[in-house]
């Protein structure tokens, strides 16, 4: 359970800058096993966004996908894990939508993040014009796309901004989509930050084993049959309690053709009995229903 001992200023300074104490509180208070899982390797955004909350030199576990980093709580292997969740530009990230329908645990807090993109390559090129090879995460090329589209360079696909810096080490024809952080991890060259479309904010869900029932924010995963005014009655008690919706995504689920999965959060707690009286009538007209918890919502800026 979340301890209502820890003050919401506090935290968001944490964010801000780093707060050793409060970083140890929240180790020790939450998790059985240290390690804090994220997608790696490092530099990633994620890891970025590990840093600022935990602070350095903490038991860190990058993992290959956001699959990993939820089976890994889910496992109780890592006590921690980071998921980024949506992108104001470039929308849910699908493989994290996917784990948490997939494997249940439950969230601690929303953390928004400032996401500055920029074009690294190696430490000799000062040149746009040698770039014919670009790599990133697909969600990093899309929430830059007016700028890439500009460059005359072929888009390869990889994990994350980070596995993109691998990438292009040593080969001064290819570039990456990454972070500052992560060109400065490997001796790379930021050439220019800042190659966003807009500005650009992503979403990361700081997951654990077990499920809280006090925040701001409370998120859902459920099913409605295919029938007219199923998905009208799912959402029908929210709008009755005045419960606003912060996030809602569909997406086609894997049990049978065309059937969806919703992913819905709502700024409520389950304490509350209006929040509870809401997900209950919910739960009379779904096929399927999972609850991960209600957690708070903190921004970095
Ligand atoms: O690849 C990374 O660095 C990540 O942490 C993943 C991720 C994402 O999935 O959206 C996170 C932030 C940026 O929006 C781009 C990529």
């Amino acid at each position: 359970m979340m301890s209502k001992a820890i003050d919401d200023n506090v935290l968001s300074n944490a964010i801000m800058g780093i707060n050793e104490p409060l970083l140890l509180r929240i180790i020790n208070e939450y998790v059985s096993n240290g390690s804090i899982a994220f997608l790696g390797p490092s530099g990633s955004y994620s890891h970025e966004v590990a840093i600022r909350l935990f602070g350095t030199n903490k038991p860190f576990r990058p993992m290959r996908s956001v699959g990993d980093v939820v089976k890994c709580v889910f496992n109780s292997d890592c006590g921690l894990g980071i998921v980024p969740i949506e992108n104001n530009l470039a929308g849910v990230v699908g493989d994290s939508m996917d784990a948490l329908i997939r494997w249940d645990v439950g969230i601690k807090y929303s953390v928004e993040y400032r996401v500055s993109l920029c074009l690294v390559v190696n430490e000799e090129v000062n040149d746009l014009s040698e770039i014919t090879e670009l790599y990133s995460h697909p969600h990093a090329i899309m929430e830059a796309m007016d700028f890439i589209t500009r460059l005359n360079a072929s888009i390869n696909y990889t994990q994350s901004t980070s596995e993109a810096l691998e990438k292009i080490k040593g080969h001064r024809n290819r570039a990456a989509v990454a972070s500052k952080f992560g060109a400065r991890l490997r001796g790379l060259k930021a050439l220019m930050c800042g190659i966003e479309d807009r500005p650009n904010y992503t979403r990361f869900l700081i997951i654990t084993r077990n499920k809280s029932t006090i925040g701001d924010r409370t998120l859902l995963i459920f099913s409605v049959s295919n029938r007219p005014g199923s998905l009208y009655n799912a959402l029908k008690p929210f709008a009755e309690k005045e419960i606003n919706l912060s996030m809602i995504y569909s997406k086609p689920n894997r049990q049978s053709p065309w059937g969806y999965d919703f992913l819905l959060e709502m700024e409520c707690q389950l304490e509350d009995e209006d929040c509870n009286n809401a997900l209950r009538q919910l739960g009379g007209v779904t096929t399927y229903l999972k609850v991960l918890g209600s957690y708070r919502h903190l921004r970095t800026e």
